[in-house]
């Protein structure tokens, strides 16, 4: 059973060996979290020049020295066994490893999600089905619409305002609990 966290990538060494369509999908994701990232393979499909600049590129077969010094690794090649080699070499190392295709071996993988600014969902079905949580995925991003992006910010700032004018424990929590339920609009009226 997975356990959920939520990662600051900001100081970790993350690399991805693989340079097919999982590897690119797995390297967009960590782009959108402002994570630059190397990524090693002896092949790489044409999307990953319009990354250029963005992310280390070596052309090159696997090698332990090219994740030696990583935290994260994703394992993505279409050859098994390298695969399982990447993920046993970390998790005998204290690595966190996504293998794409072995789901026993990986100590963590990839959900489906959605993003509206800090707001954060996400979604896994145990490797049961990538399919379900993406389509859970679509289902949420219809109630959860962009403008929870500054909802959010608007209930982080009434939040901050809250517990620094009320020292009452639980006269805070209950001021906190019952914020949201004010909608975007009310919120606007009373964030200065
Ligand atoms: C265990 C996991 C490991 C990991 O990669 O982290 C894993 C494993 C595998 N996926 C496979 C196939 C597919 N994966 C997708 C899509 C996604 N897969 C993702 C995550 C995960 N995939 C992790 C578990 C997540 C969970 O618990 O639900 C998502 C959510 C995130 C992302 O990758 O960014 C992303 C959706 C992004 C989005 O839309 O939001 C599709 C759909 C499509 O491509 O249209 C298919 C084809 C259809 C199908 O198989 O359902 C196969 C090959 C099976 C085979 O051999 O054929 C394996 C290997 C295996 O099963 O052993
Ligand atoms: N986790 C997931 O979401 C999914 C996982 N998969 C699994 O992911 C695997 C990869 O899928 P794709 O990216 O579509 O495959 P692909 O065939 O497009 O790409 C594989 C890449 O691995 C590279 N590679 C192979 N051996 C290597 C080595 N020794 N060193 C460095 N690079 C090496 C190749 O050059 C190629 O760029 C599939 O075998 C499949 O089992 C497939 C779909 C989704």
């Amino acid at each position: 059973m997975l356990y959920p966290v939520n990662i600051e990538l900001q100081d970790l060494e993350i690399t991805i060996i693989g340079g097919g369509e999982v590897a690119y999908r797995k390297c967009i994701n960590f782009l959108r979290f402002e994570k630059t990232l190397k990524v090693v393979s002896n092949n790489f499909i044409d999307k990953f020049d319009e990354l250029k600049g963005k992310i280390k590129i070596i052309k090159d077969t696997y090698k332990e020295e090219y994740i030696k010094n990583s935290f994260i690794v994703v394992a993505a090649t279409n050859d098994k066994e390298v695969n399982k080699i990447i993920g046993i070499y970390c998790r005998e190392n204290g690595k966190l490893v996504n293998v794409v295709d072995d789901i026993k071996l990986s100590n963590f993988t990839v959900p489906s999600y959605i993003k509206r600014g800090d707001l954060l969902i996400s979604v896994s079905t145990g490797g049961k089905s990538p399919s379900l949580s993406s389509r859970i995925k679509k289902e949420l991003e219809e109630t959860y619409d962009d403008s929870y992006e500054e909802y959010i910010n608007l209930l982080g700032k009434m939040r901050k305002e809250i517990i620094n004018n009320n020292e009452d424990i639980s006269l805070r929590k209950k001021k906190l609990n019952e914020l949201i339920n004010l909608n975007l609009e009310e919120l606007k009226l009373l964030v200065k």
